[in-house]
Formats: structure tokens, sequence, C-alpha cells
């Protein structure tokens, strides 16, 4: 019989590899090689590094994880290991474009700056840029997108970084790369970061490490005139908590945490597990649209950001382990299409 270990904050992940095999779930941030010693295929999220380390000697030859980014996995170890991989594109990218823009209705409201005919910055343009700008689009707002990889003959819309850093509002939506033509390792780096125009708001919503965290910091504790939204970090879980301390709106690596885009991802990686095992799929995911409520029911952002500013007035707590604990209790939010 075949061995399927599952981080535990997957939901339904059980229920659904049960009937592909025996299921053990493990706490993906302290998942170690031992632990994997009788598995054949892996499930994981963000938070665990697949690599040498973890894999060496162990049965698996399959690993999947339920998210959109992947840079935490080691793809060029799978392929010499001959280990068949599957991830889930695109699962919670209308989850993360909807927190940016209820973060920036949040914004408007606050600064008394209505969105409309307001220019933003959209950095990478894939599944949950794309999804920014045609909200962004439908407030009426100006859309400059930057995305070098998709550069192409066929692709006359797209903007020089520079054009869409200097916009009103810049938004991040790269994947977390170290190599290749465009690395994304610190894309906002020191040079940018002074050059952002007084009265930027700049959300990131991609990795922590796209945006030099300490030089912005720097920046705004000497002239606080830029508002920062960051649901990604550096160093998480054990953020800065001086960096949390100068945000507009901090939450905790949650931006694509709506129950349907974690769903979306358990089906993806089920589906392409079956497919790697050639069996046909027996579970389905369970979601049924809910009763609407008001918009500002729907999904309060500020309240995600008190709870992780909890972190400033509480010494007593222990801010990875708080960071953790918020992420796997993270309340049911659902997207806007998923009402009804
Ligand atoms: N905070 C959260 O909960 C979530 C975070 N993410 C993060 O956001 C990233 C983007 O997500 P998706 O849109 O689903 O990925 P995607 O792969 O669909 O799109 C990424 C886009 O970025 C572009 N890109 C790559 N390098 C670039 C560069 N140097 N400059 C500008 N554009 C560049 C690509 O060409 C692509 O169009 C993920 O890789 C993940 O790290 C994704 C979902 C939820
Ligand atoms: O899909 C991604 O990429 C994300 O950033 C996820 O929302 C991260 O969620 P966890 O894997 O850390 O639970």
């Amino acid at each position: 019989m075949l061995t399927i270990t599952l981080d535990e904050n997957i939901p339904h992940a059980a229920e659904a590899f049960d009937t592909l095999g025996q299921t053990r779930l493990v706490a993906g941030r302290v998942m170690h090689n031992a632990d994997l010693q009788e598995t054949d295929i892996l499930v994981v999220r963000s938070v665990t590094k697949v690599n040498a380390q973890l894999l060496a000697g162990t049965p698996v030859r399959f690993v999947a994880t339920a998210t959109a980014g992947f840079d935490h996995i080691d793809l060029d170890y799978l392929r010499g290991q001959g280990i068949g991989f599957a991830r889930a594109p695109g699962c919670n990218a209308v989850s993360a474009a909807e927190y940016v823009l209820t973060a920036l209705s949040h914004w408007a409201l606050l600064r008394d700056k209505p969105l409309q005919g307001r220019s933003i910055g959209i950095i990478g343009h894939g599944n949950v840029g794309s999804r920014v700008r045609q909200l962004c689009e439908a407030q009426g707002m100006c859309c400059v997108v930057n995305d070098p990889p998709l550069q192409t003959p066929g692709y006359s819309d797209l903007y020089s970084l520079e054009a869409a850093l200097a916009c009103d509002i810049v938004t991040f939506h790269v994947p977390f790369t170290h190599a290749g033509e465009h690395p994304t390792f610190r894309l906002l780096d020191a040079a940018r970061i002074a050059r952002l125009r007084p009265g930027t708001l700049l959300l990131n919503t991609a990795r922590g490490g796209v945006v030099d965290e300490s030089t912005l910091l720097a920046r705004l504790q000497t002239r606080a005139d830029l508002d920062v939204v960051l649901d990604t970090w550096e160093n998480e879980p054990a953020i800065n908590l001086e960096m949390l301390q100068h945000t507009l709106l901090g939450t905790p690596h949650i931006a694509g945490y709506s129950l349907d885009g974690k769903i979306r991802g358990t089906e993806m990686v089920y589906r392409a597990c079956c497919e790697f095992l050639q069996v046909a799929p027996r579970w389905e995911s369970p979601l049924a649209p809910v009763e609407r409520r008001d918009s500002l029911h729907t999904y309060d952002i500020r309240s995600d950001d008190g709870r992780l500013k909890a972190l400033l007035h509480d010494k007593t707590l222990d801010t990875a382990r708080y960071f953790d604990q918020l992420r796997k209790t993270y309340p049911v939010r659902r997207e806007y299409s998923g009402l009804s």
C-alpha cells in the first residue's frame, strides 16, 4: 500500500488522499528526513523546504505542493532523482487579488485618495497580477504592468520596472527567484527604494525576499513617507517587529488564504497525484457557495492586521509561534465568487 505524507495544514487532505493510500499528517514547518523513511508521496505547502536534506535516502517518488509559489522546492534535485513533481498554479490567485483590492480600498478611505484615476504599477502579470489588473481597471485605475519574461513581440502593453515603480501604488506579484534572466531576489533594492515617490503605497504579497526589507525599514524610520502593506516577510515566521510596526497593514502571509483557494490547491495536487499514479480521482472538492453578507463583512483585512499587530503590544507572545498559529487557525474567508 502507498504511504502518503501530508502537511497537516492542507484542508481536506487526508479525506482526499485516503482514496489513494495510507495517509499521515505532519507539521510542515518541522518535517524531517526521518519522517519520510516510509513515504512514497509527499504533499507539502510553502513552509517545507524540499531538497536533498529532506529526501535523500527516502523512497519518495512524487512531490506536490498545494501552493502557487514553488521557491521552497529544489526542482534540480527532484529532476536529478527522477522524482515527479506537481504544484497548484493559480489556485489562490483570486484570493490574493481580492486581498490587494481590499487593501487598496482601505488605504483609499484612510488617506482620502479615491482609487479612480490613480496609477498602479503591477510587477508580475501572471495568475495574481492579471487578476489584480482586472479588479483595478474595474475601479477606473490606470495599470502600468511590468513583466519582462512575458515581453514578446505580441505583447505591447508592458512597461519598464522603473515606470511601474513611479506609480501612485506599486504591487509585487512575481515568483521568488535567484537565478535566470530576470531574478526577483531584492528586485526592490536600495536604489529603487530610494527612488519611490513620497506618498507611494507599496504592497508585497509575493515573497519577503523580493523587497530589501531592512532598507525599506530604514527609509520608513527616517522619512515615514510611504504607506506599506506587507503579507510576505523576510525570515517568516520570525518576522521583524520593527518592520511590522511601520506597516499600514501587516498580515501573516494569508493573502491566498481564502477557503476556496486552499481547497482548490488540495484538489489540484490530488488530481495531479491521481494522474501520476494513473488512477481515476475519487474525491471532489466539498466547497459550496455561502450566503451573501455585506461587503465589509466579506473580508475585513483590518482584523487580519489587528491580530498580527497583537505582537507589538503583548510581549509574552513568541513571534514565530504566533505568526504560524494565526495561519493555522485562520478564519474561513470566501472569495467573492464563492458567495451567492
Ligand atoms: N501571499 C500569498 O498568499 C500568495 C503569494 N503568492 C506569491 O506570488 C507569486 C506570483 O503568483 P502567481 O501570479 O500565481 O504566479 P505566476 O507564475 O502565475 O505569475 C508570475 C508572473 O511573474 C512574472 N515574472 C517573473 N519574473 C519577473 C520579474 N523579474 N519581473 C517582473 N515579472 C516577473 C512571470 O513572467 C509571471 O507572469 C507566487 O510565485 C508566490 O510566490 C501567490 C499566491 C498567494
Ligand atoms: O501559494 C502560495 O505561493 C502562497 O504563498 C500560499 O498562500 C502560502 O501558503 P502556505 O503554503 O504557507 O500555507
